[in-house]
């Protein structure tokens, strides 16, 4: 049964919105973004967060002393480090926090997922390469280039309404993460989110 994030998420009316369609995990993006948001917006966004869903904080490179303080203000269950985060770095921060510790790859070629299996992460989030941009650029990757994994995946990148069944029986996620196409014009939309939500719920009825 694959879990889902929204991903991008900025203010609290969003959050209302999330708790009533249930998702398994928002996204906080800390990264600069047109989704950056500061902690202070992430503390009054968690506050109103339901309890039954978690939050993960994004970041790109950053330094390790802000993912350290965005998880003593308990504003994050989850890190995900979406930038070029090495194996030191990556265990640093799993240590430091005793949060789990999602580590994002652009992908590629297969021999990219492979070497992120290396990494002393609790989860990979797989998503699609652009040259000069980190993430939620709303495309999707070849999924044919997934080998099977040790690691419990999350299957980003340009995921939508249309195409997330096919993404879920082909690749069979740990969770599917989406978030341009659940905007409208620059926030998440209800309607988007539960369609998107429907038919990932879907697709699980009848396998
Ligand atoms: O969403 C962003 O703006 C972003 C910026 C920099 C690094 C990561 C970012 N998002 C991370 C995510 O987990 C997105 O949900 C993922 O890239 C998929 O996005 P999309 O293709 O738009 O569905």
């Amino acid at each position: 049964m694959s879990r889902v994030k929204i991903c991008g998420l900025k203010t609290v009316e969003e959050i209302r919105m999330v708790n009533d369609l249930l998702p398994d995990y928002v996204g906080f993006v800390f990264a600069k973004s047109k989704r950056q948001i500061s902690f202070s917006q992430a503390i009054a966004m968690k506050q109103n967060l339901s309890a039954k869903i978690k939050s993960v904080g994004v970041f790109v490179n950053a330094p390790k002393e802000e993912v350290l303080q965005a998880a003593s203000l308990g504003i994050v269950d989850l890190l995900q480090l979406h930038g070029d985060e090495d194996w030191e770095y990556v265990q640093q921060i799993k240590a430091e926090t005793g949060l789990p510790v999602i580590k994002a790859i652009r992908v590629r070629n297969r021999e990219d997922i492979l070497r992120g299996e290396e990494l002393p992460c609790d989860y990979l989030l797989l998503d699609t390469y652009r040259a000069g941009a980190y993430g939620g650029c709303g495309e999707v990757f070849d999924w044919k280039l997934i080998p099977m994994l040790k690691k419990p995946f999350f299957l980003a990148g340009g995921l939508n309404g249309e195409n997330v069944q096919k993404a879920v029986s082909r690749c069979c996620p740990f969770a599917v993460d989406v978030s341009s196409a659940v905007e409208e014009q620059g926030r998440k939309s209800e309607e988007k989110v539960r369609k998107f939500l429907k038919k990932v719920r879907e697709v699980q009825k009848y396998e």
